[in-house]
């Protein structure tokens, strides 16, 4: 399928709205869970014992009260549960035994060690390999299964299973072992919308599918102003017109992922890209589809295995986090001595049925934070995060001292063995489209643009086996942190406008998508040559002055489809009701200050006598830790000796101004990026002005030449190319001098 640019002559493809409801229940299986499962009254009743502090019997009180059951029956477990289970689980320990800060305070869930002792419960490796994918028994062998009638006694509605009934590519991945990518960069294009087509805008994309390329044809001036157009071709994985249905998407991105998060796989998919451009419009169907598959799997191939489905979503909004399905309650991230990330606070319902799923889907859509802002008055300003787990409950041979807390064998917590994480990301520009509006606006924008930074720099060590991977370098990242480590699977979906307004913001786009995708050990060799020669193989003319303005178009405004009835029937224009508080002005004393009490913390952290203290412990480490990394290569953290006096007012400062470093690595990352990008630009200038140089050279070789040009061009031309020179060297240096000087300030800092 090839669709058409059209530049020049207009030729627009207005494939329209094309959404319709896909995912009905009609043909799932519901496992129905019986009303009284779970509930307070199954949790271990001996918290006064000596094992526990007071501050774990409040966290024990608190979890009895926020265990609620849910709509339709369900589950709902708060990870306020977290400590205690931490407390229980983290060693045989009995009642009374002493237990060190660091096992009690940062109140996690110690899910890792849970993992290990699960290997054995999972009937086998290698999803890919048939067997291993379903179960390995030859009592539900896929076949069997999926032919079977079951009773509605079983699973609550009866279905016919047929092979229609599974995704396609389930049954090819028997065929393909190992073809699932550890990464894969999608774009998808949408059509022209109502704005752009009333404004007479060009669609300046062309996709060829068979080929998985994409060329945007970029309209520039050349000095006497006229125009000419040049091409800018990329190669992803798979490039998607505006004629690809959502269900298309699906089956592109997410379904070949689904069978490994059985595996122990985390996985994560996100849309990225401008404002208005179809992120929303992308990732709302796809956990409802994801959720109808995992089902379809535990139904079947993985029946009485013991897998359970849990649901939870939830926003980053301004740096902070809401769970979306308690009324924007306000969620703290902790994370433990194994680096294990918990979200205490965060509501999972145990869900079984798609029609359940699908009412907690739009409830936190509902409830999500809109705003309206000069670019799109319905535009997302926060990343929502919707996951879904796959766990596993405790069987007959569970472990000993999961028997002595759970008193008896109900209520036993689950096992998380894989996930799935589907991310709404707020728009890409939203970091530079901060003049109009007013402070909270700016610092959203500083904290999704950190968010995107460090989101890319994660993927793409991770797609290179990276030990160290920046995950610190984002609240975003460091929620996903457990999907950056050990089996993951990650799929970036692009999305683009096709319109001639966005043409920048379109390339800022793909070339993000480009570099996480260029660099790793998977990459398409053809796609690493258009990386490599910075997407200019076919400029067709030679401009003088091509540097392109670097902030957003303000024709982008205002964005509305040509279908604006809401996309999916759901409700997604909500205001938010409440400001977070923000705290983001930068001193650079603080960050000195923080760097003296990390060395001095290595060394006392473990001793901190209160719970506060080594609350300031942790997140003075974090923060420290992510400075550390986003020093590059070479330039190293030294951590200095300080006083106790020194300490004392580090920890202090650290916890009044928690958030000075962020906004101070957010500084260094966003000029990475503008140093790069800015490089890049050089780099096209340079081959233009080499261009123009060739042609000014032939032109005084020909007779009857006119000199006065020839040394006018060339003055030109020189002046163009000693300005951008200067120019990168000038942002060379600041970058350095930030670098140097965090360097410096840290070393300076020491005895
Ligand atoms: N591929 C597509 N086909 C048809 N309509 C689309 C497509 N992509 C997006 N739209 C429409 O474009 C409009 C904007 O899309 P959407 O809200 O998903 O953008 P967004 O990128 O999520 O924006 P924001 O960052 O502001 O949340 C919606 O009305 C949506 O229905």
């Amino acid at each position: 399928m090839t669709s058409s640019a059209a530049v020049g002559g207009r030729q627009m493809q207005r494939s329209g709205h094309q959404h319709q409801r896909q995912y009905s229940s009609d043909q799932l299986l519901v496992d129905s869970f019986p009303s009284g499962a779970g509930g307070s009254g199954k949790w271990p009743q001996n918290i006064s014992s000596p094992g526990f502090s007071s501050s774990q019997q409040v966290e024990y009180s608190r979890m009895l009260r926020s265990a609620q059951r849910g709509m339709n029956g369900e589950f709902m477990l708060s990870m306020d549960s977290a400590p205690l289970m931490s407390l229980r689980s983290s060693s045989q320990r009995k009642a009374g035994d002493v237990v060190s800060p660091s096992e009690l305070s940062p109140g996690i869930l110690d899910l890792q060690s849970f993992d290990t002792e699960l290997l054995t419960d999972i009937a086998a490796p290698g999803f890919y390999d048939v067997g291993g994918r379903f179960g390995n028994s030859r009592e539900h062998s896929f076949d069997e299964l999926e032919t079977g009638i079951y009773s509605s006694k079983q699973f609550g509605k009866a279905t016919s299973m047929t092979d229609s009934n599974l995704p396609k590519s389930f049954a090819l991945e028997k065929d393909k072992p190992g073809s699932v990518a550890k990464i894969k960069v999608v774009v998808r294009k949408r059509p022209l919308n109502k704005k752009e087509i009333s404004k007479k805008e060009d669609d300046i994309i062309a996709i060829e599918q068979h080929t998985n390329s994409l060329t945007v044809y970029e309209t520039k001036l050349k000095v006497d102003l006229t125009e000419y157009v040049e091409k800018h071709e990329f190669v992803f994985d798979a490039v998607l017109n505006e004629d690809v249905s959502n269900d298309e998407v699906y089956r592109e991105t997410v379904e070949p992922i689904i069978p490994a998060i059985f595996q122990r796989t985390k996985a994560t998919c996100f849309a990225y890209g401008q404002t208005g451009n179809g992120k929303t419009y992308t990732m709302q169907p796809l956990p409802l589809r994801a959720s109808q598959d995992i089902l379809r799997l535990m139904h079947h191939a993985y029946r009485n295995q013991g897998f359970q489905l849990f649901f939870s979503f939830f926003e980053i909004y301004g740096g902070k986090l809401y769970d979306l399905l308690n009324d924007r309650r306000k969620l703290c991230m902790r994370e433990d001595g194994k680096q294990q990330v918990c979200i205490v606070g965060l509501l999972e319902y145990r869900v079984s049925n798609v029609d359940t799923i699908r009412e907690l889907i739009e409830k936190g859509n509902a409830t999500r934070s809109t705003g309206t802002t000069g670019a799109n008055e319905e535009s997302s300003r926060s990343h929502a995060i919707l996951q879904l787990a796959i766990k596993k409950s405790v069987d007959t041979n569970e472990p000993k001292h999961f028997k002595r807390l759970q008193d008896g064998n109900e209520s036993k917590p689950a096992r998380v063995i894989g996930k799935m994480s589907f991310i709404d990301l707020a728009g890409s520009e939203r970091g530079a489209d901060t003049t109009d509006n007013d402070k909270q606006t700016r610092i959203e924008g500083a904290e999704i643009n950190k968010s995107l930074l460090a989101l890319k720099e994660c993927i793409r060590a991770l797609d290179s086996d990276q030990v160290h991977i920046p995950f610190r370098g984002s609240k975003l990242t460091e929620v996903l942190r457990d999907s950056f480590i050990g089996n993951s699977r990650t799929v970036m979906i692009s999305c683009i406008s096709p319109s001639t307004g966005s043409c920048e913001h379109t390339l800022n786009t793909l070339r993000y998508a480009d570099r996480v995708k260029s660099l790793t050990k998977s990459s398409n060799p053809k796609k690493d040559l258009s990386s490599t020669a910075p997407n200019l193989r076919e400029s067709t003319a030679v401009p003088l002055s091509s540097v392109l303005p670097n902030h957003p178009s303000s024709e982008n405004s205002n964005i509305e489809l040509i279908n604006e009835t809401n996309k999916f029937g759901w409700p997604k224009h909500i205001t938010r009701e409440e400001s977070p508080p923000l705290n983001m002005e930068y001193t650079g004393r603080e960050d000195r200050q923080l760097a003296s009490s990390y060395s001095n913390h290595s060394n006392h952290s473990r001793n901190s006598s209160t719970p506060e203290e080594y609350d300031a412990y942790e997140q003075d480490k974090r923060s420290m830790r992510k400075a550390e990394s986003y020093l590059p290569a070479g330039v190293e953290h030294k951590t200095p000796k300080v006083t106790s006096q020194t300490r004392k007012v580090g920890v202090y400062d650290m916890n009044t101004n928690s958030l000075s470093s962020d906004d101070y690595l957010n500084y260094l990352l966003k000029e990475e990026e503008d140093l790069v990008v800015a490089h890049r630009r050089q780099v096209e200038d340079t081959i233009n002005i080499v261009r123009e140089e060739m042609k000014i050279l032939e032109e005084v070789d020909q007779p009857g030449n006119q000199l006065d040009e020839y040394i006018t061009k060339l003055n030109a031309i020189l002046s163009q190319k000693a300005d951008g020179i200067a120019n990168l060297q000038a942002r060379l240096a600041n970058f350095q001098r930030r670098l140097t000087e965090q360097n410096v300030f840290v070393s300076s800092s020491g005895p």
